[in-house]
């Protein structure tokens, strides 16, 4: 297991980044490395997101020095999404398989935590989002039918889509983490145009579902000083309180978004009209 700290940056430095900055600070090239745990430990709110990838062994969840505990869910929830193909997650002893695009909540105080795929030769690829917790709230798997699903956008502006919402507080208790996928239809590659902010949250994203000879354009930034970054299928991009977090893609592609903050409110954001951006 590995774990790549990343501190916190203010907007008005961000604003004098060139691309390999923005690149270190903001995006997670490898998610899932087989066979391994990788994971990226975001200032941000304290977030770690990351990949579990078992092959034919399983893999234990343990606690890095970073987290300051003896366990990694000692005072942190966790939301785990499968991208891959089927697997399991075992929590103190309880084992919930998870076919792609299901989703398990695991609460704080699991002691055990574990990742196994059903398949070797077609191995699950588990997403991984921990933020801190303060109380603990019960293991639930979702499976995608549990989800609140939304289809927002329209096809003239290349923006149709399905939202589906797993940890959201219609759906499953959370200290602060809510979590969940999005997918644009084919010929759709805008996702959360007109763009927002939330100042209240942080977001991190994992782009997947994307053809490897296809990228997304990542656009952040503060809504007058944009930038934007190249992401590759699954690749996951930070996403400060501060900033933007609209993707336009070379074609269609899903994401799994994952927030944390103040509240787990879906309709407190502050919108930017299209002309407004810089
Ligand atoms: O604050 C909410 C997040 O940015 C996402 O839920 C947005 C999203 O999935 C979309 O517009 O497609
Ligand atoms: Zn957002």
């Amino acid at each position: 297991m590995q774990i790549d700290v990343r501190h916190a940056s203010h907007p008005e430095a961000v604003r004098g980044f060139d691309t390999e900055t923005l690149r270190r600070h903001f995006l997670v090239e490898t998610v899932f490395a087989p066979g391994d745990i990788r994971l990226t430990y975001s200032h941000y709110d304290r977030m770690v997101i990351g990949g579990a990838a078992p092959l034919a062994t399983a893999l234990a969840l343990t606690a890095p020095k970073s987290i300051g505990q003896e366990t990694f869910l000692a005072e942190r929830e966790l939301g785990v999404l499968n991208v891959g193909g089927a697997g399991r997650v075992i929590v103190d002893g309880t084992s919930y398989s998870l076919a792609k695009y299901d989703c398990l909540y695991v609460g704080r105080g699991a002691a055990d935590v574990s990742f196994e795929s059903a398949d070797a030769g077609s191995p699950a690829k588990f997403y991984l989002v921990s933020t801190p917790a303060h109380a603990g709230h019960p293991t639930v798997l979702l499976t995608r039918d549990k989800a609140r699903h939304l289809t927002p956008g329209e096809a003239a502006t290349a923006n149709k889509r399905s939202i589906y919402q797993y940890i959201h507080p219609e759906v499953c208790q959370s200290c602060q983490l809510t979590m969940g996928f999005t997918s644009l239809e084919t010929g759709s590659i805008w996702n959360t145009m007109p763009s927002h902010t939330h100042d209240r949250r942080m977001e991190a994203y994992l782009y997947f579902d994307l053809d490897a000879d296809q990228r997304v354009f990542h656009f952040m930034g503060e809504p007058q000083q944009t930038r934007h970054m190249l992401v590759a299928n699954e690749q996951a991009i930070i996403s400060p309180p501060w900033s933007i977090h609209s993707g336009a893609g070379t074609k269609n592609y899903s994401f799994i978004w994952a927030m944390a903050g103040d509240n787990k409110s879906f309709a407190d954001m502050d919108h930017i009209a299209i002309g407004d951006l810089r």
